[in-house]
């Protein structure tokens, strides 16, 4: 018999590189079946500029540059549980579930690579760990991404769609009793981009994507582009942006400022063509701060969007990944192959235990 009460750690590091989100979680679950969750503390512990610059490089990093960088990102990472267990007083975890970072995500040529999970993140962070959830899908024929819909599934079945606006964007929702989700478009991995040429981290509200010209010769260009019109389940990674939008974006010679204000648009556009008007969409990532964007996608639809309370709005990912390490804990299914195209549906992720 399994327990009914856990507490954990939830720990993500996202694609939009602002930090490692840490999130004290404590889940129930009913003789039914249904779990509850709190969020209790939570903290995003910035990236120091030398390891954003890192993480963005290390895409193009030899075999031997990588296993050097996961062995000092492993302990980094171990360093910041630790410091959020101390700081919070955190005692009796039953374990840190943790995603890592993930640098490189090829999984239709069977790759994809989380630093921060090799088993020293247990020893180092005295607790166990479960961690490492993409791979094992991969080797199954899955694209490994997105793991966050069985969250949906078991917590927020209330909406018709649950969409993260993080580095991308990517929605999950229920056809016919059965969970699908994939990757939408790209969202602050370029807007981040694009802003940092005008000297700002991200596009605060949407203010410069509100105050721009749309290109329509780049938006269509964006529009076209393959994947758009590929069916599920797919996934995004950087090395797509990297081969197909960003040269889009340097050919272009419209401003920086115009670019952000067509590429909102088309973030927009192909938001808005994933639901069914009228629908209820939960909206969670940091993208929900941009209001712009938001009101552009509900300008395409009538939408009824659900912007939850901060903690959710940036914590959702973080909470999903203690959830998938619980559900890991009790040997159960935490990786739906109706979303991720794996051969079948499997309990993902390794287990590191300190003794
Ligand atoms: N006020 C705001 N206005 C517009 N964008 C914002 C605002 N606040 C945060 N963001 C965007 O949200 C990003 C952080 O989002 P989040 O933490 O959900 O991404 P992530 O977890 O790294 O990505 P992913 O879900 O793809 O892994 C920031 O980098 C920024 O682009
Ligand atoms: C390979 C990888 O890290 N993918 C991330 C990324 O960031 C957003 C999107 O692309 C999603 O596929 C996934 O993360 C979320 C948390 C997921 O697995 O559900």
């Amino acid at each position: 018999m399994f327990k009914t009460t856990y507490s954990v750690l939830g720990v993500m590091s996202g694609t939009s590189l602002d930090g490692i989100d840490v999130a004290e979680l404590q889940f129930k679950v009913s003789e039914e079946g249904k779990w509850t969750f709190k969020i209790v503390t939570s903290e995003t512990v910035a990236y120091p500029l030398t390891w954003v610059a890192i993480l963005k490089e290390a895409v193009h990093f030899s075999e031997g540059r990588l296993k050097t960088l996961n062995e000092k990102y492993t302990r980094y990472l171990a360093q910041i549980i630790r410091e959020f267990i101390a700081k919070n007083a955190i005692k009796n975890l039953d374990a840190v579930c943790s995603h890592g970072h993930t640098i490189l995500h090829n999984p239709d040529q069977g790759i994809t690579l989380q630093i921060g999970n090799l088993p020293e993140i247990s020893t180092l962070s005295n607790e166990t760990v479960v961690c490492d959830f993409r791979v094992q899908d991969v080797s199954l024929g899955g694209q490994g991404a997105p793991l966050v819909p069985i969250g949906d599934q078991l917590l927020f079945s209330e909406y018709d769609y649950c969409l993260n606006l993080g580095g991308f964007a990517n929605c999950s929702s229920e056809v016919d009793g059965v969970r699908i989700a994939y990757d939408i478009c790209p969202v602050n991995i370029v807007l981040n981009s694009l802003s940092e040429v005008l000297g700002l981290p991200y596009d605060d509200g949407g203010t410069i994507a509100r105050n721009g010209l749309v290109d329509k010769s780049l938006l269509t260009q964006l529009n076209n582009l393959p994947f758009y019109s590929l069916s599920p389940p797919k996934s995004l990674g950087l090395e797509w942006v990297q081969a197909h939008v960003f040269p889009l974006l340097n050919a272009s010679e419209i401003s920086a400022e115009n670019k952000i204000a067509t590429f909102t648009e088309h973030i927009a556009q192909q938001l808005a063509a994933q639901f069914a008007i009228g629908s209820t969409v939960l909206v969670t990532g940091g993208g929900a701060y941009n209001t712009y964007l938001l009101e552009q996608m509900m300008a395409h639809k009538k939408l009824q969007l659900v912007v939850p309370e901060k903690r959710l709005v940036e914590f959702k990912e973080a909470l999903i990944f203690g959830l998938l390490g619980v559900l890991r804990l009790r040997n159960e299914v935490n990786c739906l192959a109706s979303v991720t195209g794996a051969s079948h549906n499997h309990s993902t992720g390794v287990i590191f235990k300190t003794i």
